[in-house]
């Protein structure tokens, strides 16, 4: 569902991505980890079409992004670590414009209400204003206006961080349902835990290098650690 081929970035002299290849299944979480700076969100905005690739191709569904910019962003949903909502409007009036603006459709207000609540989000909540929302209730939104799409491939960048861990762990459940539907989801992370707990694929990158990648029932969490911090060293 999302492919890079061998896709290098470079930003004038810097290389911020260095050939770098994987792939996320529909089904599939795979989580990216890496250090400030290692390119994990310039991977992201490949996907999204935002940039164009030095070298290499990025796909979605098959299709390459930058000759199928339109058809490919249909496939996908982006949910930044800050999902940016309308604070005067209630999580059910952002979800109604939202899945409207990406649809060219308006659903019923009753089945957007059970995307609310199938997310987590309590009824009395959903008709709150969105000032009022904590992160991680904002990030529900985010995956309902995903759902409410039907986007095939979700697109996350560090979406736990800044969650209690109660919520965080609410978060990869619902990440973990979306991949049981058949959604392949992508996720950056600096958690190594949370990459654990939730992601089928680990990648971990470093100065824009892909320097590992592993099943995650092949690792305990030591050792989970133990290849972080070996890769990390300089
Ligand atoms: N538009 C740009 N122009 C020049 N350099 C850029 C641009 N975007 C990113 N970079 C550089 O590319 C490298 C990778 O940045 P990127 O934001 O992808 O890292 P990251 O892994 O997402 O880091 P973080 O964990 O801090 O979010 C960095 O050195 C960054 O300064």
């Amino acid at each position: 569902m999302l492919k890079a081929n061998g896709v290098t970035k470079n930003f004038n002299s810097h290389i911020a991505l260095n050939n770098v290849s994987l792939s996320v299944t529909g089904g599939q979480i795979y989580c990216l980890l890496g250090a400030n700076g290692a390119g994990k969100t310039t991977l992201i905005n490949h996907f999204l079409g935002f940039l164009k690739p030095t070298s290499g191709e990025v796909l979605v569904n098959g299709k390459n992004v930058m000759n199928y910019p339109l058809e490919t962003k249909r496939d996908i949903a982006y949910i930044p670590e800050n999902v940016m909502l309308y604070g005067v409007l209630t999580g059910l009036e952002n979800l109604e414009y939202f899945s409207a603006l990406a649809t060219g459709r308006k659903k019923p207000k009753d089945l957007l209400m059970k995307l609310l609540t199938d997310v987590g989000l309590r009824p009395e909540d959903a008709v709150r204003r969105v000032s009022t929302y904590s992160k991680g209730m904002r990030q529900k939104v985010g995956i309902a206006i995903a759902m409410a799409k039907n986007a095939k491939a979700l697109l996350l960048d560090e979406p736990t961080s800044g969650l209690d861990p109660k919520a965080a762990n609410e978060f990869s459940l619902l990440l973990k349902k979306a991949a049981e539907n058949g959604v392949a989801v992508f996720t950056t992370t600096h958690d190594l835990f949370h990459a654990k707990e939730t992601g089928n694929r680990i990648g971990i990158m470093r100065s824009g290098s892909m320097l590992a990648e592993f099943s995650s029932d092949d690792v305990s969490h030591t050792d989970m650690e133990t290849i972080y911090l070996k890769n990390m060293r300089d």
